[in-house]
């Protein structure tokens, strides 16, 4: 795939994780930087007006606190960062509510912790609790929750982080702003003569070669957290671009294709990586047979799953959750992600789509499972 056809398949990327470091929201150090916030919150308020989904991972915490607090130099102390991250985060959020509420846009404060996601319930409550957040136009702000996280437990730097969330929402593209074009053969401070490395592919072992650590002493994992924060983004079939966060509409450029700063791309398939991703990270909550239209549809045809094909529906699923498709002998031919609940699938059973609002009161699907969203075993 040349880098123009892939620039332009992550312009129709309908969900974005947006990830902001420190060095760039704080101004290397010199408090918040509210004129930078407020323009970057008209663009992805401007995005969210055309139907474009957006999770900002935003540092700043511990710098604002710092700031705050008159503090020069990074403390070493965990206790002493904590602190500053608690003074820092409200003043962060205090910006933040102030600039998007200039584009009518709510935001939602979410802080996280390694527990949340390594732990499958609370994996499932986090997902859901974003999930409806963008459901209501909302735009969810991430950050780690560094009062009360150890060292055992960190994520430690918000690209990481960043990538996880890009994960746990199935984010078809990640975009990582921070102080630096994108990444370079070798951090341009040290040489200036360092080219930019337009696109490439997240596993490409020569990456981390180049990447180094940060600089500024405010952001935490400089170019190397970066690329791995690609590679991990890479695994629910993400592709990431580094940008210079400075440049200007650099969000509004970079979702519509432009070729800024470096490309990430995922190995495979964006859709089979993804797909790959689902299948193994979701439990299965309830299954649905299939008749042989149906059958034969998804295994040739690359259909959707339309509730007029299936004849029956077991267990207690919430629509979004995983489901196994058996055939009309038991087999297990597919899973995937299903629009309905149970209650409402067993009402729409065998009948068209045509039917839904006159059985459910409502129709927000036309399929019981999006091809998109289906895997064939
Ligand atoms: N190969 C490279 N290309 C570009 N920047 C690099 C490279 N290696 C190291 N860096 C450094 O990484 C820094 C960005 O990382 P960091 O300071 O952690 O930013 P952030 O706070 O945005 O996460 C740049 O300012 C740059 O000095
Ligand atoms: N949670 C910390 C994030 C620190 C961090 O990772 O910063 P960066 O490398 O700039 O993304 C904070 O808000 O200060």
């Amino acid at each position: 795939m040349d880098s123009g056809s892939s620039r332009q398949r992550l312009a129709s990327g309908k969900r974005w994780v947006i990830k902001i470091g420190s060095a760039l929201l704080t101004d290397n150090g010199r408090g918040v930087n509210r004129a930078a916030i407020l323009n970057w919150a008209g663009q992805i308020a401007a995005l969210r007006d055309r139907g474009i989904e957006v999770i900002l991972v935003s540092s700043g915490a511990v710098a604002a606190g710092m700031d705050r607090l008159g503090w020069r130099r990074r403390p070493e102390s965990i206790h002493q960062l904590q602190a500053a991250a608690a003074i820092g985060q409200s003043r962060l959020v205090q910006v933040y509510e102030h600039a998007f509420g200039q584009f009518d846009c709510r935001v939602a404060q979410i802080l996280l912790d390694h527990d949340d996601l390594s732990d499958r319930t609370r994996y499932l409550n986090a997902r859901s609790t974003l999930r409806t957040l963008l459901s209501l136009g909302a735009v969810p702000i991430v950050n780690e929750n560094d009062t009360v996280t150890t060292d055992e437990i960190r994520f430690g730097d918000n690209d990481t982080l960043a990538a996880l969330v890009a994960n746990l929402v199935e984010a078809n593209a990640l975009l990582i702003l921070t102080d630096a074009d994108g990444l370079f053969s070798q951090d341009p401070r040290d040489n200036p003569q360092a080219e930019l490395i337009g696109e490439a592919s997240a596993a490409d072992p020569k990456l981390l070669t180049m990447a180094g650590g940060a600089r500024s002493g405010l952001g935490r994992g400089g170019m190397a957290t970066k690329v791995r924060a690609a590679q991990l983004a890479a695994r629910s079939g993400a592709c990431t671009v580094i940008a210079g966060g400075a440049r200007e509409s650099v969000i509004e450029r970079v979702c519509a294709g432009e070729p800024l700063g470096t490309m990430l791309t995922p190995e495979s398939d964006p859709l089979t990586a993804r797909k790959r991703w689902l299948a193994g990270q979701l439990q299965v909550r309830g299954a649905l047979t299939l008749d042989s239209g149906a059958e034969l549809a998804l295994r040739t045809g690359g259909k959707s799953l339309l509730a007029v094909g299936v004849t029956a529906v077991e267990g207690r699923f919430h629509r979004g959750e995983l489901v196994s498709c058996r055939n009309s002998a038991g087999e297990e031919i597919a899973r995937g992600l299903v629009n309905y609940d149970s209650g409402e699938a067993a009402k729409i059973l065998r009948q068209p789509s045509e039917k839904f609002v006159e059985l459910l009161g409502y129709r927000d699907d036309d399929e019981l499972i999006h091809r998109d969203n289906l895997i064939l075993l």
